[in-house]
């Protein structure tokens, strides 16, 4: 096995750069991408997430060679490919709808692309049964697509586009057709064969969980634009955008002032409602002035407010309408008054004070959390 996996790296040329910059791609007068710059190292596999629209599988297509783009320059393992037709910039695509050949057996679909570019035969069968075990299909060789589930068919598919030895490998939403388990399966075999292979691996998916897990860093994107390239830990701890914060992950988001106080520290001052927090490290705005507030559920923590004690100010007060025992966590539905609802999750572990539906609670930023302030 480590053999077997040592040579096709080898064969692989294990990892090349890839870069865009300012690439701007326009359908008519309607602007898909929005001059991106993007810095992909040799080997990384990176993620391109983002809503319906966006401009991901442009993009995608762009690096392809598919589309020509309307401005900026793409290079590939330090060399410029805008000009050079999709054949000629070893990028391997696999889409959504794997695209095998119905009427090919696996192993003569597997075999196409090199035997198309004039392979021996004795090249192209070792490659096709070196590709069919690494995902795990060399019992299938003799079979048609229509006789294979998805996940099989999806399988032949990147075997298929890693047989040519790709120098990078694009996959557009290639697990959107699978169901749940198969697409965590899928998910984790990508990851290994793209470990193994050293190949650097550009991935189109909507999913956020699918780039959290997958990737080593995630550009995330909406309306055409870069707004964060980080890793998965830096997107959801230190959202770059407000756009980051409420798509990837659960945010809390309240509108209000960020004033500096006296040692150091900052106060977020809620515009509606009365609430009052102190904030440690304010980002990526640290600026006096108006601003929305983000914090993670995770990221808060509440403790009860004794019947007729003293108001306190120094938090968000609420009133807790749902508890949800979600595995390991507690998760609370919180409203307020004159106030948008937040929402608190609390790890189950012994010593919670017990907090039930109907009780009031102050909702404080949990001590080191990361939370997120953008300006207005
Ligand atoms: N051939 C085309 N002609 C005109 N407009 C297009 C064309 N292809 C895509 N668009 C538009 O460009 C924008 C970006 O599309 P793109 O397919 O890149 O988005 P996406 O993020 O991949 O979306 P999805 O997740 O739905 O596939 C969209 O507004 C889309 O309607």
């Amino acid at each position: 096995m480590e053999s077997r996996m040592s040579k096709l790296g080898q064969q692989s040329l294990s990892g090349v750069s890839v870069e865009l910059e300012s690439v701007l791609h326009r359908y008519g007068e309607s602007i898909a991408v929005d001059r991106v710059d993007l810095q992909i190292n040799p080997g990384e596999l990176v993620a391109l997430l983002g809503p319906s629209g966006c401009g991901k599988t442009t993009l995608l297509r762009i690096v392809a060679g598919l589309i020509t783009q309307t401005g900026g320059t793409v290079r590939i393992g330090g060399q410029q490919v805008d000009r050079l037709a999709p054949n000629e910039r070893g990028a391997g695509i696999v889409f959504q709808s794997y695209a095998l050949f119905p009427h090919m057996t696996v192993e003569k679909n597997v075999g196409y692309g090199l035997r198309a570019r004039g392979a021996s035969e004795r090249e192209v069968n070792q490659t096709v049964h070196e590709m069919l075990e690494m995902v795990q299909m060399d019992a299938y060789a003799r079979r048609y697509p229509r006789e294979l589930s998805g996940g099989q068919q999806q399988r032949v598919a990147l075997a298929r586009t890693l047989a040519v030895h790709p120098r990078v490998l694009l996959l557009d939403e290639p697990f959107a057709a699978l169901d749940k388990n198969l697409r965590l399966d899928m998910q984790i075999e990508i990851r290994r064969i793209q470990r193994e292979l050293g190949i650097t691996t550009l991935i189109v998916t909507h999913d956020q969980d699918e780039a959290m897990s997958m990737a080593d860093r995630i550009a995330v994107m909406n309306a055409g634009v870069l707004e964060q390239f980080d890793s998965p830990e830096a997107v959801y701890d230190r959202p770059a955008t407000r756009f980051v914060a409420g798509f990837v992950g659960t945010a809390n988001m309240i509108e209000g002032l960020l004033v500096p106080r006296a040692d150091g520290m900052y106060e977020f001052q809620e515009s509606e409602g009365q609430a009052r927090l102190a904030i440690r490290h304010p980002g990526p705005c640290s600026r006096p002035g108006s601003v929305l507030f983000a914090a993670r559920p995770e990221h808060l923590a509440i403790e009860p407010v004794e019947a007729g004690g003293v108001y306190r100010v120094d938090g968000l007060m609420a009133r807790v309408e749902m508890v949800l025992p979600l595995g390991p966590s507690l998760v609370y539905e919180l409203s307020r008054q004159d106030a948008p609802g937040i929402k608190v999750v609390v790890p189950r572990t012994h010593g919670v004070p017990r907090i039930a539906v109907g009780d009031q609670v102050v909702a404080r930023v949990r001590d080191g959390s990361p939370v997120s302030v953008f300006a207005d």
